[in-house]
């Protein structure tokens, strides 16, 4: 067995992702350090999911290499391969539970497809999963029964059910509420100082980025436009970035007849209750 998996980092050198012959992404190099959340962040279809995908190992990259604690994705043997891959815990953006089986049988379905755990053990370990994201009345409910912020943790459950050195989220907060968003938020913060995760986050949600990011990584026509800290990311003076940060959209409209930043000033001004 090559390579520690304890909070590993995971080092990209000059990767290409994309499908087939269409580059997506190229020349990525970056460390996302272990035991820290990193957050990948870019406009829509700018690769995001892409990378993930890559970096789980879903997709094999098209070119480049991925480290993952020591251990370089592309050359593992069978066993190591196995070994790596149950290690990553994924988050997909819709929670992706088979909505057949109920909440418990989803979380238990890598635990008796990963390990000998016997029945009473496995529905030991579902009910602490299930617990850990708020959800442990819940063990008998079918996905369907439940909101799509419930949702978003039980997938969370079952990306936790082998503990995992690495969670992988896509867009864990996308289509929630505010408040439902901020507790998810609350508990990809927990996992991290609770189990020392190494924690990757794709999503485009500014509030997000600032409530649980270390490291920040910015796609942007291809490339990695950024990456550094959230600080460094503020500062950055890019136009991409600066905008996107903003939320400034790409053209000044001729039918509101205002400029877009002066029309958003006023807003807030009058929602605080400024003449
Ligand atoms: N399975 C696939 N086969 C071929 N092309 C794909 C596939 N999945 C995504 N793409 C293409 O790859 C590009 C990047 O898509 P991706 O889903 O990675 O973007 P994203 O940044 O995650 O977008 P969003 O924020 O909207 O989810 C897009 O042009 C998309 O059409």
């Amino acid at each position: 067995m090559t390579g520690r998996l304890e909070s590993p980092d995971i080092a990209l050198t000059d990767v290409s992702v994309g499908y087939g012959d269409r580059v997506v992404l190229s020349g990525i190099t970056t460390v996302l350090p272990g035991g820290k959340v990193s957050v990948i962040l870019g406009g829509s279809g700018c690769g995001k999911s892409t990378l993930l995908r890559n970096i789980i190992g879903l997709v094999p990259i098209q070119s480049g290499r991925i480290v993952l604690g020591g251990r370089d994705m592309e050359h593992l043997s069978p066993e190591d391969r196995l070994d790596t891959r149950r290690r990553m815990g994924v988050l997909f953006q819709d929670g992706a539970l088979l909505g057949s089986l109920r909440l418990g049988e989803n979380i238990a379905l890598p635990l008796r497809e990963h390990t000998e755990l016997t029945n009473s053990l496995i529905e030991e370990v579902v009910g602490m999963k299930l617990k850990l994201v708020g959800l442990a009345d819940f063990t008998d409910y079918f996905p369907s029964e439940l909101s799509g912020g419930m949702r978003k943790r039980a997938g969370l459950a079952r990306a936790m059910a082998l503990d995992p050195a690495v969670l992988l989220c896509d867009e864990p907060t996308s289509g929630l509420d505010p408040i439902t968003a901020a507790d998810m938020d609350q508990l990809i913060l927990e996992l991290r100082t609770t189990f020392d995760m190494t924690i990757v986050v794709v999503t485009h949600d500014l509030q997000s980025l600032t409530a649980i990011a270390d490291h920040v990584v910015v796609l942007s026509e291809g490339k990695m436009l950024f990456e550094g800290s959230l600080p460094e990311l503020t500062a950055c003076d890019d136009p991409f970035i600066r905008q996107f940060l903003a939320r400034q959209p790409n053209r000044e409209s001729r039918i509101l007849g205002e400029n877009w930043a002066t029309m958003i000033e006023k807003r807030r001004d009058l929602s605080a209750g400024r003449p």
